[in-house]
């Protein structure tokens, strides 16, 4: 049922401003909209007078240090709250985090961070590009809002939600903002404003964050019906902006930080080609703009940012000290570098005397006037704060900063640097012993792990024989029909073995109790699957919370948060696990549950792996060695897992690989380097096993067809590769594949159950591309999120339409 009756229209949170509603007074024209008295050169030394080696924080965590806006948000959602609390609840969360940043010491703090689901989703929302479909609903802005972010569906509204993409190479992921011809962008809502005048009741000068044009048209796509492209738009978006700045500035509003993250991808010539245009309209609406760009190098972009008129440049020097260099030269005498130096990407203690090396080399060249200690990117995507991590041992924990500790870290580069060191001597000292402390721990540098890495040699790499005579040996002992059937691994995750998980976790039972449970579970899974008639089973992951902290926890090398909870996308959020030293297997990890699945059953018994990549991509990784050594060490930990498992009698064994596409560089000349260890770390995982026993590997959540051929490089006998969803938009590709392939059959997202004529059409259409012999019948991904009856009628339908086809083509 629809909620919105109870909500009183006029809350103006989220205010949509018709063109009929605004007052001719407030409309704005181009440049004229509250000139500001000063020209900006006058501007910038008026301010530089005030600036003395300030710190800042780009942007903070929103969700709360308990996931407070998460709850709300959810608890919104269900109509269990009204709009008015949740809005309150989203207004103390802002106030806290202001107030809790400044309590930390840090001078600049943002307005505007906060979003209730997406901040770029804020700015399509706020700059009206709202597509067509989430209009004329009778729902309230915010529910217009939300319904752009998950869709709405109830009796008389049926829509799905906008795109959702990953933001860059983090795990954050965002609403893609989609553009027309005739979308008519103007200012819809007063969002920045509002929170800029919030954040000043309070009693703290904010620097307003917005995402910039260039970035917002770079990362929108045309809707369907439209060709254009969205930069296309660009002289149509700016004045919008301008129209915002003026507001912001009317307001009071000093300083505006505007994001072009897009400075760090390789650009077309177009988008590049829009920086001056824009920034020079944006230029003249009256504030002192900080160009904020971060998660990587500049390199060849450095150039477009010469001569705009812009008060401040801001670059990441985490991910790219050499931004340094770059950005330097290219500065006017006036403007003003913003040197990130603090991670806002990982959990670890900054290393201080690096971090004031780079501030003072950018002080040597500019002054201290012209320098900000900054976050590199915002924090959005560290824990809220490491207090509630009691559980970590002191001697790990002191390696840790989450964003409360960044932002006290900010506050003292900042002095140190201001006043000298011997201003924060006992902070200096004291970060120099954690961080010495961690060099020098042996669990970051284990004497086995690092010998067994060295001992690797190119031929542990490789299977002993070809595909052809793997598949040959394989199907002498498996004898599987034309078409095998199979699933990815899950089924679903009741209520039941939720609760009992964690009563186990909690000690409440005992570990044969619960030993007892897991393999009742795994018992009716096979009965079921042996029922409806599939030819590979699963033993149905029961004992698994999540894919890859199941693993994590039974690895040295890892540690866990309690609370470390980062947004993942909306109220969605993850709590990722931490490597911090040499990972290694001390005993077997999956072995018990998959010797006893293929214990009650004759067909053969797939093991259930998750792949290094995937391992190490959903996890904070380690800053002291690179990401290659860590997949490394976590494939080593994994190969002696499979072998393990093919001694205990498993015949096929599949490897998970999810987040393959999603480790790639941002830049496409770093690709070739990271698909070689990525490639090599899943191979060193499986090529130590027979021929006879069958390796396969799943791919999801991405669209693969640009690494189609690094996939086959994997040289697994089997991938199974998600495809429905996509309008089986890999059809094209696949006949590429040269082993055995399941491209996904349903969309294990949906409730909705195909019919057995659409799978059959399915496998027709496959067929058109794959020869029949190499084609296997699967769904899209795990099962863990459906429910039983939903699962039962999609497998049934499957296997069904798979017995047409084998009458029909054998
Ligand atoms: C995100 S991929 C998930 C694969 C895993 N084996 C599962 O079935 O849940
Ligand atoms: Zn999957």
């Amino acid at each position: 049922m629809s909620c919105d009756r109870f909500f009183s229209r006029d809350l103006s949170y989220l205010y949509i401003k018709t063109a009929r509603a605004s007052h001719p007074s407030e409309s704005p024209s181009l440049g004229v909209f509250r000139p500001n008295p000063l020209p900006l050169s006058q501007n910038l030394s008026r301010l530089s007078k005030k600036l003395n080696m300030q710190s800042s924080v780009l942007g903070f965590p929103r969700i709360g240090k308990n996931r407070e806006l998460k709850k709300a948000t959810e608890a919104y959602w269900s109509g269990k709250i009204k709009q008015e609390e949740l809005l309150a609840t989203a207004k103390a969360i802002r106030a806290e985090h202001w107030k809790l940043q400044k309590a930390q010491g840090v001078d600049i703090v943002a307005s505007n961070d906060f979003s209730f689901y997406d901040h770029v989703m804020d700015h399509s929302f706020m700059f009206n590009a709202i597509p067509t479909r989430y209009q004329n609903l009778g729902l309230s802005p915010l529910d217009v809002y939300f319904a752009m972010g998950r869709g709405r569906q109830e009796a008389t509204v049926d829509v799905p939600s906008q795109e959702m993409v990953k933001w860059f190479d983090s795990n954050y992921h965002f609403m893609r903002p989609e553009v027309s011809d005739s979308t008519d962008f103007k200012l819809n809502s007063t969002k920045p404003v509002d929170e800029f005048n919030e954040a000043k009741a309070a009693g703290i000068n904010t620097r307003p964050v917005l995402l910039g044009p260039l970035t917002f048209l770079h990362l929108a796509k045309a809707t369907k019906d439209s060709k254009v492209k969205p930069i296309a738009l660009l002289s149509k978006l700016v004045p919008v902006y301008v129209e915002l700045i003026g507001k912001l500035v009317a307001a009071g509003a000093e300083w505006i930080q505007v994001d072009e993250p897009i400075l760090v991808l390789d650009l077309p010539t177009e988008i590049l080609e829009g920086f001056k245009p824009a920034y020079e309209a944006i230029g003249k609406a009256g504030a002192k703009i900080m160009l904020a760009t971060y998660f990587g190098a500049l390199k060849n972009n450095v150039e477009v940012l010469k001569g705009l008129p812009v008060a401040g440049i801001h670059a990441d020097l985490v991910r790219s000290p050499q931004n340094l260099d770059a950005v330097l030269p290219i500065l006017s005498k006036e403007q003003v570098f913003s040197a990130g130096v603090v991670s806002g990407r990982n959990i670890w203690k900054t290393n201080f005397q690096k971090a004031i090396a780079l501030v003072e080399k950018a002080v040597a060249a500019l002054g201290k006037e012209r320098v900000i200690v900054a976050s590199s990117s915002s924090i959005l995507h560290i824990p809220h704060t490491l207090e509630s991590e009691t559980q970590i041992k002191p001697e790990i924990k002191r390696w840790f900063a989450f964003a409360t500790e960044k932002c006290a870290e900010l506050a003292v580069i900042a002095k140190a640097v201001k006043e000298g060191p011997a201003a924060v001597r006992a902070e200096l000292d004291a970060n120099a012993a954690d961080v010495k402390a961690r060099a020098e721990s042996p669990i970051t540098n284990v004497k086995a792990v690092r010998d067994r890495q060295a001992a690797v040699t190119p031929a542990m790499h490789e299977r002993a024989a070809p595909f052809e005579t793997r598949i040959a040996a394989q199907q002498e002992i498996l004898k599987l029909p034309l078409f095998p059937t199979t699933t990815i691994g899950s089924f679903p995750q009741t209520k039941e073995i939720r609760v009992t998980r964690n009563k186990f976790t909690k000690g409440l039972i005992t570990e044969a109790d619960y030993q007892t449970f897991i393999e009742k579970e795994i018992k009716s899974v096979v009965d079921f699957q042996e029922e409806v008639g599939l030819d590979v089973l699963v033993h149905g992951e029961p004992e698994r919370n999540d894919m890859v902290q199941y693993f994590g926890e039974q690895m040295e090398g890892f540690v866990f948060t309690l609370n470390g909870w980062v947004q993942s996308y909306g109220s969605r959020c993850v709590r990722p696990p931490i490597i911090v030293g040499d990972v290694s297997r001390p005993a077997p990890m999956t072995v018990k549950e998959s010797k006893y699945a293929q214990s009650v059953t004759k067909k053969p018994m797939k093991g259930m792996l998750t792949a290094p990549i995937t391992i190490l991509r959903w996890s904070f990784p380690r800053d002291d060695v690179s990401d290659s050594v860590q997949a490394q060490q976590i494939a080593l930990a994994l190969r002696d897992e499979v072998q393990d498992l093919e001694a205990a009698g498993i015949r096929v064994i599949q490897c998970d690989e999810p987040a393959l596409r999603e480790g790639l560089p941002l830049r496409t000349e770093d690709w070739a380097e990271y698909l070689k260890w990525a490639i090599d770390a899943f191979r060193l995982m499986t090529a130590g096993v027979k021929n006879e026993t069958q390796i396969h590997s799943h791919f999801c959540y991405s669209d693969f067809n640009d690494i189609f051929d690094s996939i086959l490089r994997l040289d697994a006998d089997v991938i199974s590769i998600e495809n429905s969803k996509s309008d089986m938009k890999l059809n094209n590709v696949l006949s590429q594949y040269t082993s055995c392939i399941g491209p996904g059959l349903f969309d294990i997202h949906s409730p909705r159950v195909p019919p057995v004529t659409e799978f059959k059409e399915r496998i027709d259409a496959l067929l058109k591309h794959i020869p029949k012999e190499r084609l296997w019948i699967n769904p899209d991904c795990g099962l863990k999120t459906r429910a039983w009856p939903e699962t039962k009628a999609d497998l049934e339908n499957m296997v069904a339409a798979t017995r047409q086809a084998r009458e029909q083509y054998a």
